[in-house]
């Protein structure tokens, strides 16, 4: 079935949301709560595809996940047996490397697979550092599906070729069952979700500075975890990013979203939006000791080009589709660099958002890494390629927002793997996006 939608200027945004719970914090309370011995509860859930994926993969090494209500969650952790079937990771690259982690860790022998576009993306960087901790696996060319073997993984000394929260993190899980110490080397910082939990549950690291604002992580081995009683899920800031984008470019908006998720290494895009003239003004409502929360309040206001520099770009690498957006209304050129990981995501979002913007009437320059955005008044019209990619089709919906004429997508079911509400809290906000027309069947 494809879904086509379009999305038209009807005038200022108002009132305020609460994003759905965090992606990466929920896979990440899923997989340890899976591991670890006991119950753990899960409150704010985010239950969308990639998500759901990542249960029924835990549910597949033997533990038990089950849904109490909207959002809250159980998970009670098993010793982790060697699945029959091969494993279903959908659309999610987080879930499909993070899981071979953990599953390296366990000493199981698993088969993972995913749908087209993750059949499509880079496991070498998880398999090479699998492999020097003594795991084995089969795969063609470095993607799925992929074989692990299961054996006793070592500690290994791995200085991370990328700031890839997804290495990081499938490393430290599996040292968390390897023989000895695993120690990670950071030179360049990236989210941080699976440190600061792991101590919920019992495990064990230590975190050092490491020269240029770089970090070493010492994880010491053959650890078992326990049940981390209440995990809460903090509102995503890469769902966030939309809302506030959109009121950010509609003359008039004033949009607060409740309960986000501020973690440094995730705050990139409300620190561009800023620096770019937004008015964001921020509460912090607490959370300290794990994720910090805060309620983010958008009054429009007009805004100017920024150039953001390559070793800004972990801390917002999942809204540069978005922000592009943005800057395509903001007066001057903006200049984005240290993109080549966006080549490598659900599609190639640095080609996906540069088309967007051209169908768009926006002029935009691009080279392997980096993108150049003339900001204006665009017009709109465009119908734009989606790539089946979540983050290009809710960027698209927004730019319509603000255009004279409206933006159509040609699909609109992958928002579901990761903000499955966004339609309908977006028109609550006083947008319109409506369905174009149903195909297929
Ligand atoms: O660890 C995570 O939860 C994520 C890390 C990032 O990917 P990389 O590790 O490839 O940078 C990000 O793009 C992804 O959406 C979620
Ligand atoms: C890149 C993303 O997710 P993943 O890598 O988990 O597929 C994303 O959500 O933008």
């Amino acid at each position: 079935m494809v879904s086509t939608y379009r999305s038209r200027r009807v005038g200022p945004l108002n009132g305020a949301i609460s994003p759905p719970g965090d992606k990466s914090v929920s896979h990440r309370a899923l997989i340890l709560g899976g591991l670890a011995e006991g119950t753990t509860t899960i409150t704010g859930l985010l239950e969308a595809d990639d998500v759901l994926r990542t249960a029924s993969c835990v549910r597949g090494f033997g533990a038990a996940v089950e849904r109490q209500g909207e959002g809250s969650w159980t998970v009670t952790g098993a010793s982790w047996s060697s699945p029959a079937q091969a494993l279903y990771c959908g659309n999610s690259g987080t879930g499909a490397r993070l899981l071979m982690g953990a599953a390296a860790g366990q000493g199981v022998s698993v088969t993972f697979d995913g749908d087209q576009s993750l059949r499509g993306r880079p496991m070498e960087r998880i398999l090479a550092p699998l492999r020097e901790m003594g795991i084995e696996s089969d795969a063609r060319e470095g993607k799925l599906p992929v074989r692990l073997v299961g054996g006793r993984p070592r500690g290994i000394e791995y200085r991370l070729p990328k700031p890839s929260a997804q290495i990081k993190s499938a490393v430290l899980l599996a040292g968390l069952g390897a023989e000895g110490e695993t120690v990670i080397e950071e030179p360049v910082p990236c989210r941080d979700h699976t440190e600061r939990m792991l101590p919920q549950f019992g495990g064990r690291l230590t975190i050092e500075p490491l020269g240029g604002g770089g970090r070493r992580l010492r994880l010491p081995g053959a650890q078992r975890l326990t049940a981390g009683g209440i995990v809460p899920v903090p509102g995503d800031p890469s769902s966030a990013a939309f809302p506030l984008a959109a009121a950010a470019i509609v003359d008039g908006s004033v949009v607060t979203l409740r309960g986000v998720m501020t973690n440094p290494h995730r705050t990139g895009f409300f620190e561009a939006l800023s620096a770019m003239g937004a008015d964001l003004s921020t509460v912090p409502v607490g959370g300290e000791e794990g994720e910090a929360i805060a309620d983010l309040t958008l009054r429009y206001a007009p805004l100017t080009a920024i150039h953001i520099t390559a070793d800004k770009a972990p801390g917002l690498i999942d809204e540069y589709p978005i922000l592009c957006v943005v800057a395509a209304f903001a007066a001057g050129t903006s200049r984005f660099d240290g993109l080549g990981e966006l080549r490598v995501k659900e599609s190639d979002r640095l080609a996906a958002t540069a088309a967007l913007l051209r169908a768009n009437g926006v002029d935009v320059r691009t080279g392997e890494d980096w993108i150049e955005i003339d900001g204006g008044r665009p017009g709109g019209g465009g119908a734009v390629a989606t790539h089946h990619d979540h983050r290009i089709a809710m960027s698209a919906l927004v730019m319509g927002m603000a255009t004279a004429a409206p933006v159509t997508i040609d699909d609109a079911d992958m928002i579901a793997t990761s903000f499955p509400g966004f339609i309908d809290l977006m028109n609550g906000l006083g947008a319109a996006i409506e369905p174009m027309a149903t195909e297929g069947g």
